[in-house]
């Protein structure tokens, strides 16, 4: 059996084409969303992703203003800064991209982006709404991997989905999301004996791991949906995953590619929340 490709290219391209119609009404109302991304110090990959970021905004009009800093900044200068974001009317989402030098607490950084310009979901109140099933920001990573899903028309309900990884900004809110629209979830991480005996039961099995092409098809039931969310380089320093496509793709039902899967529709996950942001804003004015 051959996987059916889930290609988050073209999912993100269909999305963004929707995104732009909206970003046209909110400028027509005299409202031009703006992200403000700050990127502390000079890490390659994250000038890559900030660069992304930047350039997929301009494609749809969404005004995109880039604060960088230098590594040695201080936690408050980056605390002032983002305090300054949170009181200009021209800026609707904020991001700070991590992970940030040891010097800087995320979590103060974190709760400190007013929660209704968090964009990327990762503020205490916005996860709280997302646990109580309220609607908010969802983290964009696992907002994408959802749409994905509901794209390609695979069922969530009653699946049994097993996540590896439990970071705050993919592996927690992804099972969290999961859960909601009904899955049985199971977590699994560094101190998980005998992981294979878990994801093998996985009729969605989420990576996020960070170690490149990990997941072979030994951790892969038949006719599975695999969905990659690593970005790692492989012994030839090219982009890769972390499962083994090329060994997986003859065991799953359903498989991301890395890249041009889960990558592409976090960014438009990121375009999606700031045009809501934007229109939050108008719904308030025209309350007041
Ligand atoms: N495509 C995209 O849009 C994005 C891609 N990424 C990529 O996804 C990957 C994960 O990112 P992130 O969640 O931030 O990473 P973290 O390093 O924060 O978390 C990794 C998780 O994997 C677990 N883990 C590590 N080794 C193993 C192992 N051998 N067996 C089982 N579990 C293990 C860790 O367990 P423990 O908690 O016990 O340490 C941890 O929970 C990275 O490659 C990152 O670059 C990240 C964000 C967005
Ligand atoms: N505050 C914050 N928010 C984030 O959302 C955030 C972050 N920090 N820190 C780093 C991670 C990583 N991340 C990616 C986004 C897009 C691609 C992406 O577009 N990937 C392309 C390939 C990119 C390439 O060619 O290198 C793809 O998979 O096709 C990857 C990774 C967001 N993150
Ligand atoms: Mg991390």
């Amino acid at each position: 059996m051959t996987a059916n490709l889930i290609d988050g290219k073209k999912i993100a391209a269909e999305t963004r084409k929707n995104l732009q119609i909206e970003v046209n009404q909110l400028v027509e109302a005299g409202v031009k969303p703006g992200l403000a991304v700050i990127l502390v110090g000079d890490n390659q990959a994250s000038r890559t992703y900030v660069t992304n970021k930047q350039k997929s905004c301009k494609a749809i009009g969404i005004e995109s203003i880039l604060i960088e800093l230098p590594d040695y900044v201080t936690e408050n200068e980056l605390l002032n800064q983002i305090e300054e974001l949170n009181n200009r009317d021209d800026i609707h989402g904020i991001l700070v991209q991590l992970p940030l030098p040891k010097h800087i607490s995320e979590t103060k950084v974190i709760e400190t982006i007013s929660s209704e310009k968090d964009v990327d979901g990762f503020h205490p109140v916005n996860i709280g709404k997302m646990m109580t099933g309220q609607d908010t920001f969802f983290p964009c990573t696992p907002f994408g991997i959802l749409e994905m899903l509901k794209y390609e028309g695979i069922s969530i309900s009653g699946k049994h989905a097993v996540i590896v990884g439990r970071s705050n900004i993919v592996g927690k809110p992804m099972g969290q999301l999961l859960l909601n629209e009904n899955a049985t979830v199971t977590y699994c991480h560094s101190k998980t004996k005998d992981l294979a005996s878990y994801t093998r039961e996985a009729d969605i099995l989420v990576a996020a791991i960070g170690k490149a092409k990990m997941i072979t098809s030994e951790y892969v039931k038949e006719g599975a949906t695999v969905i990659d969310v690593g970005m790692n380089r492989d012994e030839n320093g090219k982009l890769c995953g972390d499962v083994d496509f090329a060994d997986v793709s003859d065991q799953a039902g359903f498989i991301t590619p890395v890249p041009g899967g889960v990558g592409p529709m976090t960014i438009t996950m990121l375009l999606y929340n700031t045009v809501k942001s934007a229109k939050n804003k108008i719904n308030h004015r025209n309350l007041k």
